[in-house]
């Protein structure tokens, strides 16, 4: 176990995809991380920064295979590889004493019966699952402290749960009357070569999928009731846009009428001024998914049309930081007791 002066040692399980590498940036320049193990099935001996070459100068390690890397001696282990490989091999890593971080959907869902309806596969440790967290830092703060395995959220729930938490914890708005309408660049289906993904068919276009039912709806929904203390619901469509990263979400809610008179800004500000990683922006507020690219920020902005009864939330982050690593990385500050800014204080990258 890492003390407070030793380096965290740091496994990551799937070091080639979108996520691992970005979680090996966001890591090879943490003060208290120390990279141990890097796995990858296919490139297994091939040097990270060959690959990588961002990495070059910055990570002297080569992919190993998973059944060979040295995850038991590590601290923590990043999971950053599809759903159902981080529930296969937690149970043995925290037995070693080795903290999980699962980037992946198998620690995100606690009904284990929906989670088996959208991710086609039973879970492999319900016990496991139960004692889990899910690593919301902004929501979980203390309980992901103490955490063994925390689940790592998904990258339209974190846009929508935080857009949505002062309204819900308040109670001020009508719950079966929401929509969540997300746009997520392309590096959000991952390093694959799904046709969707080529070149060729996602530039210079823009489409709708899943619209009849996507598999973040139920995580969305599970965290929602949490937060409201009843059953939610509401429509959420994902896009995918032209672009490597940036995601932007844009909530649509109803007002209830004893609501209408809450000043809304100043809700959101005080509800999020201690947290450095949300920017609850003027209100009227254009957020642009360009303006937190490649940092951990995620930024709310308000509007108020005609000052009706609808409330419009616009959510911008960056789908592979706050989205996946960055968030995981803050989640393993706050599990080794570090501030929570450590390793993430990026400035945004323009143009
Ligand atoms: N892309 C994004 O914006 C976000 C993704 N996520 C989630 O994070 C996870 C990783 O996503 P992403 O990086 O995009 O995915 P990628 O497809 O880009 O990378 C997957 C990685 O996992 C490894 N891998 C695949 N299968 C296995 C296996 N059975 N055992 C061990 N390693 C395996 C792959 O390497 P190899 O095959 O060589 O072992 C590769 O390194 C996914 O669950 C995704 O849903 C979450 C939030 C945002
Ligand atoms: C553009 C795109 O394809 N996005 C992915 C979400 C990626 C992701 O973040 O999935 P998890 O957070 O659940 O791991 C999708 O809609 O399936």
């Amino acid at each position: 176990m890492a003390s407070s002066s030793a380096p965290i040692k740091v496994g990551i399980v799937g070091g080639t995809g979108y996520t691992g590498v970005e979680l090996l940036r966001l890591l090879s320049a943490h003060p208290n991380a120390k990279l141990h193990a890097i796995t990858s099935r296919k490139e297994e001996g091939m040097p990270v920064a060959d690959m990588f070459p961002n990495l070059r100068g910055h990570v002297d390690l080569a992919f190993s295979a998973p059944e060979n890397a040295a995850l038991s001696e590590c601290d923590v282990v990043f999971f950053a590889t599809p759903h159902g490989v981080a529930m296969g091999q937690a149970r043995a890593l925290i037995e070693a004493g080795v903290k999980v971080i699962d980037l992946a959907a198998d620690f995100r869902l606690q009904d284990t019966a929906v989670f088996e309806k959208w991710y086609k596969m039973a879970h492999a440790c319900p016990d496991v699952l139960k004692d889990s967290v899910y690593g919301l830092v902004e929501l979980n703060r203390e309980k992901v402290a103490g955490a063994q395995v925390i689940g790592n959220p998904g990258c339209y729930p974190t846009t929508v749960i935080l857009g949505l938490t002062p309204l819900l914890e308040k109670g001020l708005v009508k719950l079966d009357n929401i929509i969540a309408d997300c746009k997520s660049g392309v590096s959000g289906a991952g390093r694959k070569t799904e046709v969707g993904s080529l070149f060729s068919e996602a530039s210079d276009n823009f489409k709708a999928y899943a619209v009849s039912g996507h598999r973040h709806h139920p995580e969305i929904v599970e965290q929602l009731g949490k937060i409201a203390g009843q059953p939610v619901d509401l429509t959420f469509v994902p896009h995918l846009v032209p672009m490597i990263r940036g995601m932007l979400s844009t909530i649509y809610v109803k007002i209830k009428p004893e609501a209408l008179d809450t000043d809304f800004q100043a809700l959101y500000e005080q509800r999020y001024q201690n947290e450095a990683f949300i920017d609850v922006m003027p209100a009227g507020s254009l957020p642009e998914t360009r303006s937190v690219r490649a940092s951990n920020q995620l930024r709310i902005a308000l509007h108020r049309p005609g000052n009706g009864d609808t409330l419009i939330v616009v959510v911008v982050q960056d789908n592979l930081v706050k989205g996946a690593a960055g968030q995981a990385v803050q989640n393993m500050n706050v599990l080794f007791g570090l501030a929570e800014q450590t390793g993430l204080n990026q400035v945004a990258i323009l143009p």
